[in-house]
């Protein structure tokens, strides 16, 4: 069985890559990724200016996955920039990099989109529309006009491949409204889904909460919201032109995890928790576990399976 994934006109030795937000903050985390078994990678999301980010603790993990309110640390747009642009000049052997944008208002997503739009990263940008943890910034996402206007301000202008990274959805009306949306503009992918926002986990022993920021509420990952992350990667998948893909992100920790992905429609999968726990080396280890369970299911390649989900 062999892993090759093409994604915007790009060849990926596997289709595994980083959560943005996990193991991408500095240039030393972003060269782990670039030397790992990752396919690809993405940068963590930025705004204009550096931020510290949320007080801590403001990560936990748990046996069935994570809570995270982080607040958009990051190092300024600008050095992921010169990260990316550097990497296509001298290291990319073909691997188009990732790079996150995620702007603390439509001004400036547009400004940041304006100077990529103007540089010479070709890579692919993912626009950020679901962060659930900055206090007093909703969930762009959950905006359906806000949403059409920033895409139809963005595309004004933007030229280069752009996918968005979204909440996880919950009622087949949003699937809808959301994918009518989406469908009326030239976008290259949806990455389906950013943690389950605002959950929150209770330490039944010290009778507290687990995270410093926003009372202990925090955004939701790993196995908690496998079923939901395939619903979403599986309604967009359906829902949406063909030419839109779908990257699934949500509960993958197996190959297995990533096999029930690509059947559901994904194209690249992207690991956040799992990576996050586990370390560089779970790149190796899912992409192990996937070829065994192609292998055992008599699949040589991904594009045999991909999408060819059954109903009942
Ligand atoms: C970019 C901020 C995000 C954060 C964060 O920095 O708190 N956490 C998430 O789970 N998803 C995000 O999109």
């Amino acid at each position: 069985a062999v892993l090759k994934t093409e994604f915007l006109g790009q060849k990926y030795e596997n289709p595994f890559m980083n959560a943005s937000g996990v193991h991408c903050l500095t240039v030393n985390e972003l060269d782990e990724l670039k030397r790992s078994k990752a396919g690809a990678f993405i940068t963590k999301s930025a705004t204009t200016l550096e931020r510290a980010g949320n007080p801590e603790p403001r990560y936990y993990a748990t046996a069935l996955g994570s809570i995270n309110s982080m607040g958009l640390p990051n190092k300024g747009f600008q050095y992921y920039l010169d990260y990316v642009v550097d990497y296509q000049k001298n290291d990319s052997d073909g691997k188009a990099p990732f790079f996150s944008v995620a702007g603390m208002s439509r001004d400036e997503n547009i400004n940041i989109l304006k100077i990529i739009q103007r540089s010479d990263f070709q890579g692919v940008t993912e626009l950020n529309l679901s962060c659930p943890n900055v206090p007093g910034k909703p969930q762009v996402g959950y905006d359906f006009q806000m949403t059409e206007q920033i895409l139809t301000q963005v595309f004004e202008f933007f030229r280069k491949p752009l996918g968005v990274k979204l909440p996880p959805y919950f009622d087949f009306a949003h699937f809808d409204i959301v994918a009518n949306i989406l469908n009326k503009f030239p976008l290259a992918y949806v990455n389906c889904v950013n943690s389950v926002g605002n959950g929150l986990y209770v330490d039944a022993a010290s009778e507290s909460v687990v995270i410093k920021p926003k009372n202990g509420f925090g955004g939701i990952g790993g196995d908690y919201i496998k079923p939901t992350a395939l619903a979403n990667v599986r309604a967009f998948y359906t829902r949406l032109n063909p030419t839109i893909k779908v990257i699934g992100t949500g509960g993958i920790a197996s190959g297995q995890d990533a096999f029930e992905h690509l059947l559901c429609g994904a194209t690249m999968l992207q690991v956040g928790t799992a990576l996050y726990e586990e370390g560089i080396s779970v790149f190796e280890r899912l992409e192990k576990e996937l070829k065994e369970v192609m292998t055992q299911k008599g699949y040589k390649t991904i594009e045999e399976f991909r999408g060819q989900l059954r109903t009942l």
